[in-house]
C-alpha cells in the first residue's frame, strides 16, 4: 500500500501587536503568505491550523488514525518543522509541565494515552491478545546520538539493515501503561539540551527522537499472529537564522550542526518530491537525522509532518521556507508495509475460526429464541392468572346479587303472608260473633228441652222425641233470623274462601319461584325446609277451606249441638293456625332480617366488586405494560443480537475474504514456484546438454571433419 506523506501546517499565535502578519489562513487547507503587501503566494497543505486550534483536534487530525494503526503492525513517524519559536514544541509536548493538563497536553502524551487505550480495546475484543511495549529516548546534538534514558555521554551509533534501521547502544525501557511511559518521557525530556536565545527562551537545541516500539500478539483459534510496529514522535530543533538569534561561541555552532542537518533533510525531500528522481540515490547518510527518518521518507511507515510557522513579518523568508518544505513533503510517497506475520495452519484456523464463528452466531440465536419463549411463557401465566382471579370474582359477585334477589323473594312472600293473617284475624273475629250469637240462642233454647236428656234418649216412643223440640213463636222467628245470619255467614265465608283461594294461588306461585330460586342456590336456605314450609302453609289453608266447607254443611242439617263442637274445633283450629301463622311470621321476619343483612352484603359486595374491578383494570394495565416491556425489551435484545450478527457476519466476511485471498496468493506462489521449477529445470537440461556437447567437443577434437558435421548439426538444432 502506498500513500503520500501527510502535511499539517500550523500559524502559531503572534507575539507582536504592532506588526502586520505575513500568513493569513485563508482556509483549512490553504494558507497565503504575504510580503510587504506585494507579491503574495498561496499553501495548500492537507491540512492548516489557525492560532486558536485546539491541541486535541491537533492530535485528533494528524496523530490519531496513525497511534491506531501502530497497533495493527504499521510503522508511523510524526515530526515537528519550523523555525526556532515557531511551536514545534508547544505541538509536540505542549507548553511547560502540562503533561497531565486535558486542553494543553501536546501530541505525545496524547498519543501515549491513546495507543495504550486503544491496546486495552484491543485486548478486550480479541480472543487472546498479549502486547509489549518499548521505548528508546534519544537526541541527536551537533550531529551525534546521544541517549537521553541515560546519564552516560556514551555515543550511540546507527546500524542499518535495509528495512530496519536500530540504536546501536540505546537504552530499551520496557513500560506496561500510559504513566509509566510517560515517567520515562518526562525524564528523558529534563537531559534534553535546551538553551536560552534571542528567539526562544527554552530553545530546543537538538533534534529529541521517542521511539515507541509496540509488539502485539493475537491468537484466534490455532491462528497466531504476530505485529510489530514502531511509533516515532520527533521534535526537531529550529532552523536559525544568525541575524536572529545573534547567537555566537557554543550556540553558533550548535545553530550550524541544527541548520546542516536541516539542510540535508530539505536536500532528500526535494530529491523524494521530484517523481524522475524516485529511483536515484537519496543521501539519507549525510546526517544522523536523515538516516534515522530513512524508512519515514520515502520509506515503509506513514508519516505526518507538522510544519509550525511564526505569522510576524519579520518572519516571512522563515515561513515561506517551511511552506516549501512542507509543499515538497506533500510530494512524498511512501511504501507502507504490515509488520504481520502469521503461524499456525492459516486455512485451518480461519475455517475453525468461521466454525467458531458461525456456532457463536447459533448459540446466541438459540439463546434468544429460549429467553423470548420464556418471557413469554412467563407472561401467559401471569396473564392466566389474572383472568382465573377475574373470573372468581365475577362468579362471587353473580352469587351475591342472587342471594339479594332470594332475599327480595322472601320479603315479598312475607308481606303476602302478613296480609293472609291480618284477613283470618278478621274471619276469627266473625267466627267469634257468631259464637257468641249462637251461645245466646242455645241458652234460650235449652230451657225447652225435657227435664232429663237421659229419660228422652231411653224412650222408646219415637212420637215423644217430636214434641221435645217444638219452639215457641219467638223462638221460630228468632230461629229464622238465626238462618239468615248463618245465610249471610255462608256468603261471608264464601269471600273468605274466594280470598284464600286467591292468597293460595299468589303464595304457589311465589313458592314456585322460591322453589326454583333455592334449586339454583341449595346453600341459601334449604329448600327442602322452605318447600315444607310453604306446603304445610298450604295444607293449613287447604284445611281451613275444608273446615269452612264442613261447617256450611253442618249449618244445612241444622244441628246447633254439632255446630257449636264444629266451631269451638275451628276456634281452637284457627287459634292453633294464628299461633303457627305467628311463628311464621317471626320466621318471616327472620327472614326479612337476613334479607336486609344479605342486602348489606351484597352492597358491600358490591364495593368490594367495585374495588375488584379497579384492582383487574390495574393488574389488566400493569400486564399490559409487562407485556409492552417485555416485548419492547425482547425486540430490543433482537435487535443487539441482530447487530452482533451482522457484525459478526462481517467479520466472517473478512475472514472469509482474508482466507480466499490467502489461498489465491498461495496457490500463486504455487504456480509460481512451479514455473521456477520448471525454468531452473530447462536450464538445468542445457547445461548437461552444454557439458555434455562440450566433452564431445573435446572428445571430437581429433576428428575435424566430424567436429565440423556436428558443429552444423547443433547449428541447426538451435540447441545453443
Ligand atoms: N500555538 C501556540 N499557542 C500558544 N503559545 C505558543 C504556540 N506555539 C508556541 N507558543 C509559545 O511560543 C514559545 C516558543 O514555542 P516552542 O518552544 O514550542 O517553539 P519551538 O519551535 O519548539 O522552538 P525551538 O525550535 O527554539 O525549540 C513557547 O513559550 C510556547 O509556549
Amino acid at each position: 500500500m502506498s500513500c503520500y506523506i501527510k502535511v499539517y501546517g500550523r500559524v502559531r499565535p503572534s507575539t507582536s501587536r504592532n506588526q502586520q502578519n505575513a500568513l493569513t489562513v485563508v482556509d483549512k487547507l490553504r494558507v497565503k503568505v504575504e510580503a510587504d503587501g506585494r507579491c503574495e503566494k498561496l499553501y495548500e497543505l492537507h491540512r492548516i491550523f489557525a492560532e486558536d486550534i485546539a491541541q486535541e483536534d491537533v492530535f485528533t487530525t494528524a496523530a490519531k488514525k496513525m497511534v491506531e494503526e501502530c497497533t495493527e503492525g504499521i510503522n508511523g513517524t510524526i515530526f515537528a518543522y519550523g523555525q526556532t519559536g515557531s511551536g514545534k514544541t508547544h505541538t509536540m509536548l505542549g507548553p511547560a509541565d502540562s503533561w497531565s493538563d486535558p486542553v494543553a497536553k501536546g501530541l505525545i502524551p496524547r498519543s501515549v494515552e491513546h495507543l495504550f487505550a486503544q491496546l486495552e480495546l484491543k485486548a478486550q475484543e480479541c480472543q487472546k491478545f498479549s502486547f509489549k511495549i518499548n521505548v528508546e529516548f534519544v537526541e541527536l546534538y551537533n550531529d551525534d546520538i546521544f541517549d537521553l534514558l541515560r546519564s552516560d555521554s556514551n555515543k550511540i551509533t546507527l546500524r542499518d539493515t535495509g528495512n530496519d534501521i536500530t540504536l546501536v547502544g540505546a537504552k530499551s525501557e520496557s513500560v506496561d501503561n500510559s504513566l509509566d511511559l510517560m515517567h520515562v518521557v518526562k525524564r528523558g525530556w529534563k537531559s534534553r539540551r535546551t538553551a536560552a536565545t534571542a528567539m526562544n527562551r527554552d530553545s530546543s537545541r537538538s533534534h529529541a527522537l521517542l521511539i515507541i516500539k509496540v509488539c502485539t500478539e493475537e491468537v484466534t483459534g490455532s491462528l497466531k499472529t504476530n505485529r510489530s510496529s514502531i511509533l516515532n514522535l520527533v521534535d526537531l530543533a529550529g532552523s536559525e537564522r544568525q541575524s536572529h538569534t545573534k547567537a555566537s561561541g557554543e550556540r553558533l555552532k550548535e545553530e550550524t550542526n541544527i541548520n546542516s542537518s536541516l539542510t540535508v533533510l530539505g536536500r532528500c525531500i526535494r530529491l523524494l518530491s521530484k517523481p524522475s528522481t524516485s529511483h536515484s540515490f537519496i543521501p539519507y547518510r549525510d546526517s544522523h537525522l536523515t538516516h534515522i527518518l530513512k524508512n519515514s521518507l520515502g520509506g515503509i511507515s506513514k508519516t505526518a509532518v507538522i510544519v509550525n510557522m511564526h505569522p510576524d513579518r519579520s518572519f516571512v523568508a522563515e515561513s515561506s521556507s517551511t511552506l516549501q518544505f512542507a509543499e515538497a513533503c506533500t510530494m512524498i510517497k511512501n511504501r507502507v508495509l504490515r509488520n504481520e506475520v502469521m503461524s499456525g495452519d492459516q486455512e485451518n484456523s480461519y475455517k475453525k475460526a468461521i466454525h467458531e464463528l458461525r456456532q457463536e452466531i447459533d448459540e446466541t440465536r438459540a439463546k434468544a429464541r429460549e429467553e423470548f419463549a420464556r418471557r413469554l411463557e412467563e407472561s401467559e401465566k401471569n396473564y392466566q392468572q389474572l383472568l382465573a382471579e377475574s373470573t372468581a370474582l365475577k362468579s362471587e359477585h353473580t352469587e351475591l346479587r342472587f342471594k339479594y334477589n332470594v332475599g327480595l323473594v322472601r320479603k315479598t312472600i312475607a308481606l303476602e303472608l302478613d296480609a293472609t293473617n291480618k284477613r283470618c284475624q278478621l274471619l276469627q273475629e266473625q267466627r267469634d260473633e257468631l259464637r257468641e250469637r249462637l251461645q245466646q240462642s242455645l241458652n234460650s233454647t235449652i230451657p225447652m228441652q225435657t227435664p232429663c236428656g237421659k229419660q228422652r234418649r231411653q224412650s222408646s216412643r219415637p212420637q215423644r222425641r217430636e214434641t221435645v223440640y217444638k219452639h215457641s213463636p219467638s223462638r221460630l222467628a228468632e230461629l229464622a233470623g238465626q238462618d239468615d245470619q248463618l245465610h249471610e255467614t255462608e256468603l261471608r265465608v264464601a269471600t273468605l274462601e274466594n280470598e284464600i283461594q286467591v292468597v293460595r294461588a299468589k303464595l304457589e306461585k311465589v313458592t314456585e319461584e322460591k322453589f326454583k330460586a333455592e334449586e339454583v342456590h341449595a346453600d341459601v336456605i334449604s329448600g327442602e325446609e322452605a318447600s315444607g314450609r310453604i306446603e304445610e302453609h298450604s295444607r293449613s289453608t287447604a284445611h281451613d277451606n275444608q273446615g269452612e266447607r264442613a261447617e256450611y254443611q253442618l249449618v244445612e242439617e241444622g244441628s246447633t249441638r254439632e255446630m257449636e263442637k264444629h266451631y269451638s274445633f275451628q276456634i281452637k283450629n284457627s287459634a292453633e293456625q294464628i299461633s303457627d301463622l305467628k311463628s311464621r311470621l317471626d320466621a318471616y321476619d327472620q327472614e326479612i332480617e337476613e334479607a336486609r343483612l344479605l342486602r348489606l352484603r351484597l352492597e358491600e359486595s358490591q364495593n368490594k366488586e367495585k374495588e375488584l374491578g379497579k384492582m383487574i383494570e390495574n393488574f389488566r394495565k400493569q400486564h399490559e405494560d409487562d407485556h409492552r416491556e417485555y416485548r419492547e425489551e425482547i425486540r430490543r435484545v433482537k435487535a443487539n443480537m441482530e447487530k452482533e450478527l451482522a457484525e459478526r457476519q462481517k467479520s466472517l466476511d473478512l475472514l472469509q475474504n482474508e482466507l480466499e485471498k490467502t489461498v489465491r496468493a498461495s496457490n500463486k506462489q504455487k504456480s509460481e514456484a512451479s514455473l521456477q521449477f520448471e525454468a531452473k529445470m530447462e536450464n538445468l537440461k542445457k547445461i548437461i546438454l552444454i557439458q555434455f556437447l562440450s566433452h564431445m567437443v573435446i572428445a571430437l577434437s581429433g576428428y575435424p571433419r566430424l567436429f565440423a558435421g556436428l558443429h552444423h548439426f547443433i547449428e541447426d538444432d538451435g540447441v545453443l
